[in-house]
């Protein structure tokens, strides 16, 4: 199969890396000239330290030489940039399948925004823990295509899948975009708390809770399935990002617990953060949705209202007891 790629920093430069592996020509987009010829002539990234990229991988900075390449694009792009760049690119693909986790700013998952822009163009997504330097390092990785359609899930499963990368399939777009977007902003809290002291007992419940915050936000947004957050996409990813040491928004909240402004962490840091990005956005849907998402609300406060982080584990503590469960399906009587 032929791949246009857009996007060429660590997930895009990885996953063009695994697609050459299994046979498929690709054609990566990079904003930058260097990037693109440091992938032309040296074979390497700038974003993927130490690691060989393959000589058969070209990269280009022509958006319509990347149009012509394939009707099958990849975005790999920060979310907020995606709809930007879609709007450059013509004709519209017949497929594209999305690697990127977020919500942007007109409040849509990039479903949502491709479907806005190009109606008819067949859309998946994969998403789950899949961090760049291990998927380039050929280390033993496990995530989930979504699309409504499912031949066209079953026709990427089998073209992306090799022996160190294993692709489950699923119907749930929505359940899938959003379990890749909460984690990010409950990977910041998980680092308030590293910052604050390496608390374990803090972080394993924040883990918990914020699951629960996701599956009600899901659910509400128009997930499918409550299990799609007990997987690969939801508690698989929750599970890595909030813990590993790669993680860009683990680390955003570990700095500023340290006191660093958010400012100069974002400014020091190669990479996204889409946690940063998508707080604002997924807080406005909530309140319109009604659903309470306690631990997002605290993220935000830190990272933009310059609240103490310390006040905030403090005020989720104090939080006014309640039955764990919360997933309406599995509620028990109010009377309980
Ligand atoms: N890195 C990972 O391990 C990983 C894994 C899974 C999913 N993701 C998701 O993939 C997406 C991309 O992440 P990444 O880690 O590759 O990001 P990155 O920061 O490494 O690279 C982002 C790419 O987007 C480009 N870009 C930046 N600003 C742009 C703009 N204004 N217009 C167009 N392009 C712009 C950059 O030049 C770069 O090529 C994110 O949504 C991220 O959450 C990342
Ligand atoms: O480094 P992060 O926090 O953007 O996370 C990267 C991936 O989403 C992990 O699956």
């Amino acid at each position: 199969m032929k791949f246009s790629i857009l996007g060429a920093g660590s997930w895009g430069t990885a996953f063009a890396k695994l697609l050459v592996e299994n046979g498929h020509d690709v054609l990566l987009w990079a904003r930058r000239k260097e990037v693109a010829r440091k992938i032309n002539d040296d074979h390497k990234s700038e974003y993927l330290e130490g690691i060989e990229l393959p000589v058969e991988l070209r990269a280009t900075t022509d958006l319509q030489e990347l149009s012509r390449f394939s009707d099958l694009v990849v975005i790999a792009v920060p979310v907020k940039h995606v709809r930007k760049v879609l709007k450059r690119l013509w004709p519209a693909p017949r497929m594209v399948l999305n690697l990127s986790k977020g919500i942007d700013e007109s409040l849509k998952t990039v479903s949502q925004i491709v479907q806005e822009i190009w109606p008819d163009t067949t859309y998946a997504v994969l998403s789950g823990p899949c961090h760049a330097i291990e998927v380039a390092r050929k280390l033993p990785t496990a995530v989930v295509v979504a699309s409504r359609n499912l031949e066209v899930a079953k026709t990427l499963q089998k073209a992306v899948s090799n022996s160190y990368f294993r692709v489950y399939l699923s119907h749930d777009v929505l359940g899938v975009e959003v379990s890749g977007a909460v984690k990010n902003v409950i990977a910041i809290a998980a680092g308030v708390v590293d910052g604050l002291g390496g608390w374990h007992n803090a972080k394993a419940s924040l883990i918990t809770r914020g699951l629960h915050e996701m599956a009600r936000f899901g659910l509400a947004f128009g997930a499918e399935n409550p299990l799609t957050f007990m997987g690969l996409a939801g508690v698989g990813d929750l599970i890595v990002t909030c813990n590993s040491p790669y993680s860009r928004n683990r680390y955003v909240g570990e700095m500023v617990a340290k006191g660093a402004e958010l400012s100069q962490v974002l400014e020091h840091m190669k990479m996204v953060a889409e946690g940063v990005h998508t707080v604002g956005p997924l807080l406005r849907l909530a309140r319109d949705l009604d659903v309470e998402m306690p631990i997002c609300e605290q993220v935000y406060e830190i990272l933009f209202k310059k609240k103490n982080p310390a006040s905030s584990i403090k005020e989720l503590m104090e939080r006014p007891l309640k039955l764990e469960s919360c997933l309406t399906a599995f509620d028990l009587p109010s009377s309980l």
